[in-house]
């Protein structure tokens, strides 16, 4: 079965829609969500390997592991929660510290910072088959670090609380979280994209 992209004339042939793969259901009801019928996807849950290092270079990871594994198009994401005062840290890793510490103790990283700025990004790859470079789309949202407030379902939306906004994302109706969300800036800039490299998709995938 074909796993590359092909170049057929001036268009691009994927082999299949692309999978977008995530262990995280929250993300994916995001990501839904926010593309609807824009981009076809389908989705794969599955908690692949991080490396440590720069957002973008994590999330390119995640999109070549991910490519491999599902032999197609893939897109992927990495989400970061960074500290201006903590010089962007816990960043990538806010998964574990949130997991160790808790809102609380997110809070408390900041005691005794008076900047309390942060900022959320999500770095979404798109590989479009195993062995080819991913493509990067970020998005930020900037914002400050508040005690917890509004319903706890998803991460650290509760002590998030976007500049010019009164409520944390977590208080927001989720359509207006989408609307300005890291993660809402981020899928615009990959709906561009398919709108410009117009992907086809192959329908005969015994080809
Ligand atoms: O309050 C939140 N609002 C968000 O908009 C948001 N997006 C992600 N997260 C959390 O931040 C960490 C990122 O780590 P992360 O990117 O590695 O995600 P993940 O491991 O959960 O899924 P994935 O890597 O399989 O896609 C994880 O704890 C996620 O739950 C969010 N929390
Ligand atoms: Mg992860």
């Amino acid at each position: 079965m074909a796993a590359a992209a092909r170049t057929v004339g001036s268009g691009v042939v994927l082999p299949r829609p692309v999978t977008f793969v995530t262990g995280n259901a929250k993300k994916l009801e995001e990501v839904r969500a926010i593309l609807g019928q824009s981009i076809p996807f389908q989705s794969l849950k599955l908690d692949l390997p991080e490396l440590q290092g720069e957002p973008e270079d994590i999330s390119k990871e995640k999109a070549r592991i991910a490519a491999k594994e599902v032999n197609g198009p893939v897109l992927v994401e990495d989400t970061c929660l960074c500290f201006n005062a903590l010089k962007g840290l816990p960043g990538p890793y806010i998964k574990w510290f949130l997991q160790k510490i808790g809102h609380e103790g997110l809070n408390n990283l900041l005691l005794a910072c008076e900047d309390k700025t942060a900022y959320a990004m999500c770095v979404f790859s798109l590989a479009l088959g195993p062995n080819t470079e991913p493509l990067t789309f970020v998005g930020k949202t900037l914002g400050r670090i508040v005690p917890a407030r509004g319903p706890n379902d998803f991460g650290w939306d509760p002590i998030f609380q976007p500049h010019g906004y009164d409520q944390t994302y977590a208080e927001m109706p989720k359509e207006e979280k989408n609307k300005i969300s890291h993660r809402g800036k981020a899928l615009e800039l990959v709906k561009s994209h398919f709108a410009e490299a117009r992907y086809t998709f192959q329908t005969d995938t015994s080809a």
